[in-house]
Parts: C-alpha cells; structure tokens; sequence
C-alpha cells in the first residue's frame, strides 16, 4: 500500500509531496520526474505564472545515490514566486494592514466556504491551499508512481478531446493505437489525439477567444493504462474497488467535476448486448475481449483490457469579467477583478490525471504484491503475469 499526501500553499516557500511505501532499491529516473513537472506547466491557455516558474523536483528524504531506501519519500517543488510574495506569506509573526487581506470571496473557489469554516478574516488563508499549484506536488510523486510502473510494463497516458464547445469528432481518434494517439498529444499545444492542424487551430480559437471577452474554459480528456494484469483491484469491499478508487483521485483535482470509465454514460443509453465485452480464448492470447466498453474494469478489478477514463473539467472560476460577489468586511456586492488567471488548464488537468491514476494504480498493484524490494516486486509480478496468460 502507498500513502500519499500533499503540503505548500501557492505563494509559499513551496509545494511537497510525502509518499510512503515505494519499494527499496528503485533507481530513480530524475530527468523522467523533471520531464513530468514540465508537462504540466505546458498547455495553450495558462496565465502569467507559468512564466515564472519552472518546476524541478528536489527530494528531500528516501532516496540515496538515485536509489529509494523504503523510508518515507518527501519531494519538494520550490516556488519561484515566493520572493514576490515573502512579506504576506512569510511564516515568522507580523500583521498584515487591512487593505491587504483578500476580503473579496471568488465564486466557483474555496473561498466563502473556507472563510465561513475557519473563521478567517483574509481569504488568502484558504485561496493559498485551495489553488491548483499543489497539483505540482501530486506530479512529483505521481512521477516516480509512474516511472516504477514503468519499470513493470505499465504505461499511462492522455489526451484532451474537447475544450468548449471543440470537440475532436471521435472517428478520426479511435482506431488510433494509445500510444500514438499520446505521441500526437504530445506534440500538441493543447493536447489532442491526431495531428490535424486546422484542428488545433480551431482549439486555440476558441481558447482565444474566450480570452479576448474575458472568458474561461473547461473541456474533457481521456486517460489511459496499458499493460495491468487482469485482478488489480478487488470485488470484496467497497474502498478496495479500483474504479471507485480511480474516481476519487481524478475527482479530487480542483475542478475536476465527473469521471466515466469505458461506454460511461453513454452505457445507460443502450441494452446490455451493446454495452459488455463478451469474452473470448486463444492459446497465444489467453483469454480476452474484442471490445472494451468497460474501459478495463469489471468487478471492481482490471479484466486485463486498457483502462480507459474520461473526466470533465469545470471552466477556470477566476475570470477577467466579473463575477458579482459581496465583501466579507463590508457586505456590500462588488465584481470580482483579477490580475492574472489561467483562461483554460484542460491540458495540463490531463497530466495531473495521469499522475493520480499512477498512484492510485501502483497502491492497488503493491496491496497485491506487498515489496520490500523492488526486485522482489518485479519477480512476483512477472510470475503474476505469467500464471495469468497460462490460466
Ligand atoms: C492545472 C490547473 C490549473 C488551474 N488554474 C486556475 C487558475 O489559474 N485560476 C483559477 O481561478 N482556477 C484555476 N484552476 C481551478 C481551481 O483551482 C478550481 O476551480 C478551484 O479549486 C475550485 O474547484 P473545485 O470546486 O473543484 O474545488 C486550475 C485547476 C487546475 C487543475
Ligand atoms: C500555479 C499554478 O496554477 C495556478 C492555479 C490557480 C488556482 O487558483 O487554482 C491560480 C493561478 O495561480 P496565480 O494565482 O499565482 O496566478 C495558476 O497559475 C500551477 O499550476 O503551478
């Protein structure tokens, strides 16, 4: 099992990431991890602070000469910001004057609730860990999550398939293999399945233009996990299920509003003889399936096919044009302004997806396989694999 959790605040010193159960004797792959931090700062329609900062992993304990020890893992992503911001955000005693407390609550954020909750008279307290710079810390471990499962013949990957109201029609996608429909997001700027320029350039219009009248934009994007074994996961209890667990991950990330596996809601639309993968045997194969309406998950376990989710992203809540709120202090409305905001984080939410899908993955594979080492790991896995294949 892996246990996970993040700390920082926005405009703090940093954000970091505790993960605790990686198997000893992993090498790491350092550039792979920076590789990832940079992924997620990418993305047509991100803001000025992404200018600023350029994200690198520092690990602070569990690693030694590029190798995990199996004691607790802390990485730290350092912000560059925080020379900009030390006065308000340094930690030592002082007083903030009043017209520096955020007293102006943004709909669509933390912001009222937090207040409300905590009894705080600047929002800042609650904004500054609410705010979707901490999904650096969950790129960080889901990083080294992802280079382990690597190791072990797991591949995990996305790409966007709609911002706004721009979608990629899905037949010029779906009988694309994963892996090249990730290398042509790859090579996107906002991250789609085919390389189709006048495409690309329709999202960025969009995107444009919902910039120019001071607007902002959610969208969808697909992950996927190839190479899982059938049996990850477990039928027998409801917070062992790997698709409840998926869930929850993905749905955890700020502004992440729904997640759908496989035919998703599309599945309540249609009888059952259009919606499951009947099952087939080969000798070379195994057993195994023609279709995969279930995006890789019946029961609550992996059926061997990929896993595939799909998940929605709100629009950015901080926008150039106002939204009408009212001040904590005084009551009265006003219309919230801005200084700098994402217009559009579809593609970078992607990335971050993919790294609470590696977490979430490798928890559930060392629930079943619990390691020590990471070699004892990859032998119980192989001979999992084989027994399997061989059933
Ligand atoms: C990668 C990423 C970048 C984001 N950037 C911004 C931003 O620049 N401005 C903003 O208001 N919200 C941004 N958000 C969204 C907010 O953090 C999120 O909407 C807010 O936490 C409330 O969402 P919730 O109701 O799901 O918690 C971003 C989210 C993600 C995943
Ligand atoms: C810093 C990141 O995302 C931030 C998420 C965010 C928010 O409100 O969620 C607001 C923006 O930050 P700022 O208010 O400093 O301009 C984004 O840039 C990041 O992704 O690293």
């Amino acid at each position: 099992m892996l246990r996970f959790l993040t700390a920082g605040e926005s405009h703090g010193k940093g954000i970091f990431a505790y993960l605790e159960g990686i198997p000893a004797n992993f090498q790491i792959d350092f550039e792979f991890i920076n590789g990832e931090l940079s992924r997620r700062q990418r993305g047509y329609g991100r803001g000025g602070r992404m200018k600023i900062e350029r994200d690198r992993v520092d690990f602070l304990s569990g690693v030694r000469l590029g190798r995990t020890l199996g004691s607790p893992i802390l990485m730290a992503v350092w912000n560059r910001d925080y020379k900009n911001w030390e006065d308000i955000m340094k930690s030592e005693p002082g007083e903030l004057p009043e017209d520096r407390k955020v007293t102006r609550p943004r709909p669509g954020h933390a912001d009222l609730s937090g207040v409300l909750k905590y009894g705080f008279n600047d929002v800042r307290n609650v904004l500054e860990r609410s705010s979707a710079r901490e999904t650096a810390g969950r790129v960080a471990a889901g990083a080294l999550c992802k280079n382990v499962l690597r190791e072990l013949g797991v591949e995990i990957g996305s790409y966007v398939v709609s911002i706004g109201r721009v979608g990629v029609p899905k037949e010029l996608y779906e009988d694309l293999p994963f892996k090249e429909r990730f290398e042509n997001a790859e090579r996107s700027e906002v991250r789609i399945p085919v390389l189709d320029p006048s495409l690309e350039e329709e999202f960025k219009r969009e995107i444009d233009s919902a910039r120019k009248s001071g607007e902002s934009l959610g969208g969808i994007f697909e992950v996927f996990a190839l190479g899982l074994p059938p049996g990850i996961g477990s039928h027998t209890q409801w917070d062992r299920r790997l698709d409840g667990r998926l869930a929850q991950s993905v749905v955890s990330i700020q502004a992440i509003k729904g997640v759908e596996f496989g035919a998703g809601f599309e599945a309540g639309r249609l009888p059952g003889s259009f919606v499951h993968d009947e099952i087939f045997y080969s000798e070379g194969r195994g057993f195994y399936r023609e279709t995969n309406r279930a995006g890789g998950l019946e029961g609550g376990m992996t059926n061997g096919e990929p896993i595939v989710l799909r998940a929605v992203m709100k629009p950015i809540p901080t926008l150039y044009s106002p939204l009408r709120s009212v001040d904590i202090k005084t009551k009265e409305p006003f219309e919230a302004s801005i200084e700098r905001s994402d217009v559009c984080a579809v593609p970078a939410a992607s990335v971050v997806a993919e790294s609470m899908v590696a977490i979430t993955l490798l928890s559930a594979v060392l629930e079943e396989f619990p390691s020590s080492n990471f070699d004892r790991l990859k032998v119980a896995w192989e001979l999992y694999r084989r027994e399997v294949k061989n059933f």
